[in-house]
C-alpha cells in the first residue's frame, strides 16, 4: 500500500483562525496530501510564552474548529515532549511512530524565510518536501530553490492570531475571523481578556 501523504502546518494556534484553515484545507485539497494535521506547538523555540494560551485550550479551539472536517486533525504531539519544540526533533519522533506515513512540513513563506535559524534545518530538508505557500508580504529567501521546497499560490487572509487577541482584549467582536464554534467558544470562556 502506498504511505499515505500527511502535511503537518505547525503553529501556536492561539487561537486558531481562518486564515490557519484555509491553508489547511488547500493542502488537503489541492496538492498531493491525502491529510493535513494541525500540530499544536505548546511553545515556539522563536516566541515569547508571554499571552500563551494554556496548551489544552489551544489544542480545544482547533479541534472544534475542524471536527467536521476528516481530512484535518487536531495534533498534541508536541504537549509531551521537551520544551521548547524543534520541529526536527517532533518530525523524528513522528517518523518512528508512524511507519506508514510520509511527512510533508507545510509553512508559510515568512517561515521559509527564516528556516536557516531553526535547529538542523539541513537535516528537516534533506529528510522531508516542505510545502511553503506564498505569503506576498514577505520573501522566501534564499532556500526556496531547495530541491524539496515547492512553493503553492494559496487564498491568503491578512490576519494574525495577534489581531484577535488584541481585539478580544479590547472587547471587539471577533466574529467571522474565526470559525464559529470558536468564536461562541471564546464568548463563553474569556481566555485571552
Ligand atoms: N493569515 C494567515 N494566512 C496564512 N498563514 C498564516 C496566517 N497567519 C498565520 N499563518 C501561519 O500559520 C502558522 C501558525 O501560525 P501561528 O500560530 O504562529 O499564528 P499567527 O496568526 O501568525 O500568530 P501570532 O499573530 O500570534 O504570531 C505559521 O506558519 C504562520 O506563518
Ligand atoms: O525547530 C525549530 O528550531 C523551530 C524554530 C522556529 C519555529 N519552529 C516551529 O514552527 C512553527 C510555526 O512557527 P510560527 O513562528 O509561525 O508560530 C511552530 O510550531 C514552531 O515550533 C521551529
Amino acid at each position: 500500500m502506498p504511505a499515505l501523504q500527511t502535511g503537518l502546518f505547525f503553529g501556536s494556534f492561539n487561537p486558531v483562525h481562518i486564515g490557519h484553515l484555509i491553508i489547511a484545507n488547500f493542502m488537503a485539497t489541492q496538492t498531493p496530501l491525502d491529510e493535513v494535521w494541525m500540530v499544536v506547538s505548546p511553545q515556539n523555540p522563536l516566541k515569547p510564552k508571554k499571552s500563551l494560551a494554556r496548551d489544552y485550550d489551544r489544542l480545544h479551539l482547533v479541534q472544534i474548529a475542524i471536527e467536521d472536517n476528516p481530512q484535518l486533525r487536531a495534533s498534541d504531539i508536541e504537549f509531551g515532549m521537551p520544551k521548547p519544540s524543534y520541529t526536527v526533533d517532533t518530525l523524528a519522533y513522528l517518523k518512528e511512530k508512524y511507519p506508514s506515513r510520509d511527512f510533508t512540513l507545510i509553512m508559510g513563506g515568512d517561515n521559509l524565510a527564516t528556516l536557516h535559524k531553526w535547529k538542523n534545518f539541513e537535516h528537516l530538508l534533506a529528510e522531508h518536501q516542505i510545502f511553503v505557500y506564498q505569503r506576498p508580504e514577505y520573501s522566501l529567501g534564499e532556500l526556496s530553490g531547495h530541491p524539496h521546497v515547492h512553493l503553492f499560490e494559496a487564498p491568503m487572509m491578512h490576519i494574525s492570531a495577534s489581531y484577535i487577541r488584541n481585539c478580544l482584549k479590547h472587547g471587539h467582536s471577533v466574529r467571522y475571523l474565526v470559525p464559529e464554534p470558536v468564536f461562541r467558544y471564546l464568548e463563553k470562556t474569556p481566555l485571552y481578556q
